[in-house]
């Protein structure tokens, strides 16, 4: 049976040494809550202030209290001189705040005078109380009263609140009386601080713990703040859920939330039992908050809420009356259940380890550890269908600021104009002005960037033109020469720009067969210089394929070290995907390369993406893919330029002997379909014809000896075999990239970044703009990916004669294209995963339908952060926009899934961050498991189940074939945000 215990606001505990304030908020503000706890604090500041007493033996010493002419809630502003810490300070109160600093005579040399001044705004007062005559602290004296508040841990983790008590002495009873009244005066003029809270203590959450937590943690802060409430102990699964579904709505209208003590899948009771009460149309749940106490495994709602995993912390956020919208997922399996998330549903790894974990739960939350490696080993990847709805590209919704002091927000532009300057507070400031709950939102960048979380789209802030723009070769004129193999699967590159004319050409090698064998070159070890007229080879047929052949496996050797083309291998390509690769424009393994030497360029696609974590971390990634380009016989001395426009498109010009070509990478002003794109780079084959225009596109004309997007030289010709290209990378600047830049680098995802040849424009750090915001926003780096050689076809069938070609962006882009650089050197070129999933159709209700067989599949709601995640699987992620985060992991080798693992841990994923994730916002989702899959050891801890199961925030669903959707701010919640240490600052 639940233990329900009422504890209301007139259930004093009588507390010896405390005097309640005479004042006309003393039956309201009445303390009830843990006597323990206070009996055991008022012992150890008796014992304290036995010890001061001895050393101290003036008392207070007060002068003069100025009253400023107020309302009901007493005078508008008071001043006064008092001791604090055994200080004469100066006390003022403003309607905001109340502060005090040391007055000039009082503190002597030896005194630090900054450790006596505090300002504390009222909305983060949990109350004041007048203290008895008996001392209760080490300053206490006659006359005296506390303020009770929280200090923040400090900058390195503003997040982290500690409860503090500054107790005050004034020099009359009188005084101490009007002083209390003020304060709390404030504090019930502050419409959202809860008075009455339903909590539920889950025993059984974690450690086991929540029962002490609440009773030693959280509940003197209910008390301190004067919140009445009402626990009740749940006595099984579901049981939170029940009663708050079930409840009468006068019950529950008593209330104004209700607080999880435990887990997340506790919080996600509650907000189901709540959301369940909405959906028959119960207009009290739509008031109600819900607070997340951590005491439980993982606790990813609270990190997510307040920065923090503490309890304290949480507490206090309640009780100040933190408000805050938050999306909420709606899981709805096929066998009928409902599930809602507030941070992620994972399908695959997450389910597994979900799944196995609980059969561990005597370990406590180190379970988790012990089953993401065992989990880890077994290597598991699941067949599925997929169909998503895209979200569409918004613009930023200033009234839904996600955080209090959200960083994204703050770079967007987005502020609030609130009492303490410009940044938004909890909606309590404004209330306490007595205005409305929202401050005033406002853009103050007037370029128009977008809210991160509502702008989505690909080129968001691409910000004003780059003076690399419109200067086209400038720095990146002399670039060299380009060069060609032979090989099946080898693929050189020119780095564009600034690279030295004697540096060597590095050359990647991606090229994966289907089945995973890649195209690897074998050849000698001589590297090739700039310039040297190289033909790129058609099978072993044409005259200088041996030598080409040669000199890119010297290349490739050099550049890549042991990471031969092999190491593609590690991106196990998925044979469906990987036939319809090569596919489409392929004209036959080995009969189709480009033609030696003709010139002809066959395609070229491209297109940019980038992405900056918040806080100004920038990265992102370009691409470019030059599917089955033809290798030009580059004159010595050949000059490449390029460059990229910052309007959103990029230009890469090249010219080569008597001849030039040039490539033009154009964004679309329209926003893209970004996620659906990407998925279609992981989908399509590599020199797949399709040439529907898409909304993005790459145009590459050549003449005499074309060179395209001014570095990139393809693989040729190679034997049978589709798969990866290999790849050419050329890095742009970010900010819609100003100049040009051209690299080539190694198609390994380990090819040493040293590898990339950076224009110098491109490199110029003052150059960049302010970070991106969005994960799909601007080019870094664009990547060339040669169709490869590596065989079917992909050496690219001549889609054209020699001259312009133009072609959606996602065709000739293999999927395995990868993610070239990403600005934090987050991953190399091409993995040769590609084909890991079907190429993406739409239908007309703007469904996005893809097969493939992928490791993990998330849905991430908000950022969720948590321990394992500090920064938030998606630290882009915004708490109430509408849109969720749908990250897809390609089936990869075990040590691919160890780098998605430690990126998600480390710093959050981004699209593209590595070569196998993806990561698309949606609205909704539909997964519908398909058989197949692998995996090590059987399906190693249910062998009846050869799906995996949903992890839906801590719970588990097995039923695996579901429909997700977001629900715009679905519930309310005790929150403002993690705060970033400057907002924190601006609290001080
Ligand atoms: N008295 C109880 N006995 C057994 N299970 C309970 C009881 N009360 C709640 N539960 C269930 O326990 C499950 C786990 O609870 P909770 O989420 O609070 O802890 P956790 O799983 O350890 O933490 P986390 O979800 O953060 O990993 C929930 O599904 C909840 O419904």
């Amino acid at each position: 049976m639940p233990r329900l215990k009422r504890v209301d606001s007139d259930d004093s505990i009588g507390a010896p040494w405390i005097e309640a304030a005479p004042s006309s908020h003393q039956e309201c503000f009445s303390p009830g809550a843990s006597k323990a706890v206070l009996t055991r604090t008022g012992k150890a500041q008796e014992s304290r202030a036995a010890a001061i007493n001895r050393t101290e033996s003036s008392a207070s010493s007060c002068v003069g209290v100025q009253a400023c002419a107020g309302g009901e809630e007493g005078p508008a502003s008071l001043e006064a001189v008092m001791r604090f810490r055994g200080h004469r300070v100066k006390v003022k109160s403003t309607a905001t705040h109340v502060s005090w600093k040391a007055v000039n005579q009082a503190a002597g040399c030896c005194v630090d005078r900054r450790k006596l001044a505090r300002r504390v705004p009222f909305d983060e007062v949990l109350s004041a109380l007048a203290l008895n005559k008996q001392p209760v602290c080490c300053y206490a004296r006659d006359h005296s009263f506390v303020i009770y508040t929280f200090s923040r841990a400090g900058s390195a983790d503003p997040n982290t609140w500690r409860p503090e008590e500054y107790v005050l002495t004034a020099a009359s009873g009188e005084a101490v009386r009007e002083w209390v009244a003020l304060i709390n005066g404030r504090l019930q003029a502050l419409r959202d601080r809860p008075r009455n809270l339903l909590v539920y203590v889950n025993p059984f959450s974690g450690a086991r713990r929540a029962r002490h937590i609440w009773e030693r943690v959280a509940a003197p802060v209910f008390q301190r703040a004067r919140v009445a409430v009402t626990v009740v102990e749940t006595a099984k699964m579901d049981h939170a859920k029940e009663m708050v579904e079930l409840m009468k709505a006068e019950e529950l209208a008593g209330y104004q939330g209700v607080v999880a003590v435990g887990g997340d899948g506790l919080f996600q009771e509650v907000v189901a039992g709540l959301l369940a009460r909405r959906a028959r149309g119960d207009v009290t749940a739509h008031r109600i908050r819900v607070g997340h106490i951590p005491a439980g495994s993982t606790d990813a709602v609270a990190y997510t809420l307040h920065g923090a995993r503490c309890a304290a912390t949480a507490a206090m956020h309640i009780a100040l009356g933190d408000r805050l919208s938050l999306d909420a997922g709606r899981m709805a399996a096929a066998d009928g259940t409902v599930r809602h998330f507030v941070c992620q549903a994972g399908y695959g790894f997450m389910g597994d380890v979900m799944r196995f974990s609980e059969r561990l739960r005597f370990m406590g939350p180190v379970r988790y550890d012990v089953t993401g490696a065992l989990q880890l080993l077994r290597g598991a990847s699941y067949r599925v269908s997929l169909a998503y709805r895209e979200a569409t590209s918004t613009t930023a919704d200033v009234q839904q600021l996600c955080t209090s002091q959200c960083e994204v927000c703050r770079l967007a532009g987005i502020r609030m104009e609130g009492p303490h300057g410009a940044y938004h507070r909890s909606a309590t400031t404004s209330a306490l002005l007595g205005g409305s709950a929202a401050a005033t939102a406002v853009v103050v960048n007037s370029t128009g960037a977008t809210h991160v979380g509502a702008g989505g789209g690909l080129g968001t802030p691409l910000g004003g033109s780059s003076p690399h723009a419109t200067s086209p070769p400038g720095p990146l004129a002399a670039s060299h020469g380009i060069v060609t193999s032979a090989s099946a699967g080898a693929v050189l590159g020119t780095p564009l720009g600034s690279r030295n004319a004697s540096a060597p050409l590095p050359v990647s090698s991606a090229g994966a067969a289907p089945g995973g064998a890649s195209g690897a070159a074998t050849a000698d070890a001589t590297p090739l210089q700039p310039g040297t007229p190289v033909h790129g080879a058609h099978g072993a047929t044409a005259p200088a394929a041996s030598s080409s052949a040669a000199a890119a496996q010297a290349w490739q050797a050099q550049a890549l070290g042991m990471f031969t083309s092999a190491t593609a291998g590690w991106f196990t390509p998925y044979p469906h995907a990987g036939a319809a690769h090569g596919a489409p424009g392929s004209s036959g393994a080995g009969a189709a390369g480009p033609v030696a030497g003709s010139g002809s360029t066959h395609s070229m696609s491209g297109h940019g993406t980038g992405d900056a974590a918040a806080g100004g971390q920038a990265s992102g990634a370009g691409h470019g893919a030059a599917g089955g380009l033809a290798l030009t016989a580059a004159a010595p001395g050949a000059a490449l330029s390029g460059s990229l426009a910052t309007d959103g498109s990029g230009v890469g010009v090249g010219s080569s002997g008597g001849g030039q070509g040039h490539a033009l990478l154009r964004a679309p002003s329209a926003p893209l379909s970004w996620g659906h794109q990407h998925l279609q780079h992981l989908a399509a084959g590599p020199h797949s014809q399709d040439n529907s225009s898409g909304p993005l596109h790459a145009t590459a004309a050549t003449h005499a000896a074309p060179a395209p997007l001014a570095a990139a030289v393809p693989g040729t010709a190679g034997g049978g075999g589709a798969g990866g290209g290999g790849f050419v990378r050329a890095s742009f600047p970010r900010s819609g990239g100003g100049g040009g830049a051209g690299s080539a680098c190694g198609g390994s995802p380990r090819g040493p970044s040293s590898l990339t040849g950076f224009a110098a424009a491109a490199a110029a750090p003052e150059q960049l703009p302010p970070p991106s915001l969005s994960s799909n926003s601007v080019s870094v780096t664009a990547t060339a990916v040669a169709g490869g050689a590596g065989g079917g076809g992909t050496a690219g069938a001549p889609s054209g004669p020699a001259g312009a070609v133009s072609q959606p962006l996602h065709n000739g882009m293999p999927a395995s294209s990868g993610p070239a650089g990403n600005g934090d050197g987050g991953s190399g070129g091409g993995d040769g995963s590609g084909g890991l999933c079907t190429a993406p159709v739409t239908d007309a209700e703007g469904w996005t339908h893809v097969e493939g067989e992928f490791a993990s599949i998330m849905c991430v709601v908000t950022p969720c952060r948590s321990d394992k995640s500090k920064r938030g699987i998606i630290p882009n992620g915004h708490l109430s926009d509408g849109r969720m985060y749908l990250v897809l992991v390609s089936k990869c080798a075990h040590p691919n899934f160890l780098r998605f693992l430690i990126r998600l841990s480390a710093r959050g994923l981004v699209d593209r961050c590595l070569p196998h994730v993806r990561v698309v916002p949606i609205t909704a989702l539909r997964v519908s498991p398909l058989p197949g899959g692998h995996y090590l050891g059987g399906c190693l801890w249910d062998a009846a189940a050869p799906e995996s199961a949903w992890n839906v925030d801590g719970e588990l669903l097995h039923c695996a074939d579901v429909r997700v959707d977001v629900l715009r701010g679905a519930v309310e919640v005790f929150a403002r945000g993690p705060e970033t240490p400057a907002s924190a600052r601006q609290h001080r």
